[in-house]
């Protein structure tokens, strides 16, 4: 399948080179219709539904511009703290691609919209590495080819293309980076750091669901390497449609070790496009990459210029949300949880899930050992969402509570849940209906209890002779015989009374 390459070990190729890396992310945003045409952005329509002339670039249609796009465009350029441009326009980037009916992507070329700002990612010891970014432009997405029949079912044997135009038209911004210099070994982790803090970034601004799995936010890593101690750039590879952050960091791993043994053998890195492949890692050749001139850009003639009032960008300034990272530190510290501790929170998705739990009412130790604990088992075994599952923070916000009010034991709540989960109703009416509720009483727990002292004489004694910690062999044994519902500490209580010894 793919071709074997030479590489280098990782810690020899930093030893000799320095990595330089640029990242691309294209982002499709959430507007309901296309960046220029009306036509639906629906995921899972049937193939080639929501095209219209526009989109498929037939003669004498018009394209319009979609407004949500740009006030999209002009929050993200915002919140990486970009120059917003007050006048620009679309530029045609000519190329033939069979997955692109126009001929041309309307893209913009050196009229950005957002330009000149920069994204602080918090790497995983905490340390804050400072990505500037050189712009954020507007464009379309293309449409997606299947190649199927022949053997491979890969482009190359495969016997034909199907093509689809659904997602031809839907809007794309594209954030690209200036040079990373300076990450050294931590490159490929600053990738996957930056990455990771854009698609919270996005998230948190609203303007994309920002899924890499579903191809809703990609990354192109260029790479480089220079000999340590040199000032000049080297030839960049630039690996394209990378679709996780795992796969990001992979990826710039990689091509560090590859050009490493290309240029330590003598040899020169070709300017080209590669492919990247998840099941082991490697990248290969994809095509010879145009220079720009040979996209013969110009200036869009279908399209005016978008020159954003001041007044308006001041305005979209002001409903900016608090950036993903400074959000995430305020929590750590009001969780008083560690930075890892927060990761896994973060890569669970969990830290909205938990916060609405403590609005409402629940204290966050709680809330985050639900969500974090049985939920999360949950969601990985039915392969969900955690926020997919079937209960609201209402809901567990309201368990925490019949907990904290002693009304449920731990193994009561998770029943509970449990009965939720499977659609019984709300925690009340599970805990209703399951007969739930923890046994306090002390005449339908003196019964078990003497029953279970009776059958353990020889733990009986040993408490008697002072050995309380032995207590909590009985105590089990009535939590068993009550199937769990009854109140462990009262019944600890209980044993230790009845044992005439002191608690
Ligand atoms: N020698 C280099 N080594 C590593 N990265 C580089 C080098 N030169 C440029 N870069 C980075 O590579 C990226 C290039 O992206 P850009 O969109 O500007 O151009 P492109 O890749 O030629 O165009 P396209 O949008 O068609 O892919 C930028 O992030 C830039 O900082
Ligand atoms: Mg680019
Ligand atoms: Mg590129």
């Amino acid at each position: 399948m793919t071709t074997v390459t030479d590489l280098v070990p990782y810690e020899d190729a930093l030893a000799s080179f320095d990595p330089v890396m640029g990242l691309e992310v294209h982002v499709e945003l959430g507007t309901r219709t296309k960046m220029f045409c009306g036509c639906a952005t629906e995921l899972g329509a049937d193939p080639n539904s929501q095209v219209c002339p526009t989109c498929l670039g037939l003669p004498g249609a018009l394209p319009v511009v979609n407004a949500t796009g740009v006030e999209s465009a002009v929050r993200i350029g915002l919140a990486l703290h970009c120059e917003i441009a007050e006048w620009c326009r679309f530029a045609r980037k000519n190329y033939f691609y069979p997955d692109m009916p126009k001929n041309f992507q309307t893209s913009q070329y050196d009229e950005p919209i957002a330009y000149n700002g920069y994204l602080d990612v918090q790497l995983e010891d905490g340390e804050v590495f400072r990505v500037e970014i050189e712009r954020a432009h507007m464009e379309e997405d293309t449409g997606k080819s299947t190649h199927v029949g022949g053997a491979t079912g890969r482009i190359h044997g495969a016997s034909h293309s199907l093509l689809d135009y659904n997602r031809a038209g839907i809007p794309l911004i594209e954030i690209v980076t200036k040079p990373i210099v300076g990450a050294g070994e931590r490159a490929p982790e600053v990738a996957k750091a930056y990455v990771a803090e854009l698609r919270e970034l996005i998230k948190a601004l609203g303007v994309s669901e920002a899924r890499m799995e579903m191809g809703q936010m990609r990354c192109d890593v260029n790479l480089s390497l220079r000999p340590s101690g040199e000032e000049r750039f080297g030839t960049r590879s630039e690996t394209k449609n990378v679709n996780s952050l795992r796969s990001v960091e992979r990826a710039a791993r990689y091509e560090i070790q590859r050009h490493a043994a290309v240029l330590s053998s003598g040899g020169a890195i070709v300017q080209e496009t590669r492919h990247f492949h998840e099941d082991d890692g490697s990248t290969t050749s994809g095509r010879v990459k145009e220079e720009a001139e040979d996209y013969r850009y110009f200036p869009e003639p279908d399209l005016v210029p978008v020159a954003p009032p001041k007044e308006w960008v001041e305005e979209l300034r002001g409903t900016l949300p608090e950036l993903p990272r400074l959000r995430r530190n305020r929590l750590r510290e009001e969780w008083g949880i560690t930075q890892h501790e927060m990761q896994s929170v973060l890569n669970a998705g969990a830290v909205d899930l938990i916060v609405a739990t403590t609005e409402a009412g629940a204290d966050a130790p709680s809330a985050r050992k639900w969500w974090m604990g049985e939920l999360a088992r949950r969601a990985n075994e039915d392969g969900v969402d955690l926020a997919a599952l079937p209960i609201t923070p209402a809901d567990v916000a309201r368990v925490a509570a019949l907990v904290a009010e002693g009304s449920l034991n731990d193994k009561l709540a998770r029943q509970t849940i449990e009965g939720v989960l499977a659609g019984e109703g709300t925690p009340d009416e599970v805990v209703e209906k399951r007969g739930l509720k923890v046994v306090s009483d002390d005449g339908a727990l003196g019964a078990a209890v003497d029953e279970a002292i009776a059958g353990n004489p020889a733990v009986a004694d040993k408490i008697r002779g002072g050995k309380v910690a032995a207590a909590g062999a009985l105590v089990g044994a009535v939590m068993k015989a009550t199937r769990g519902q009854a109140d462990a500490a009262r019944v600890k209580e209980l044993i230790l009374e009845r044992l005439g010894v002191e608690g």
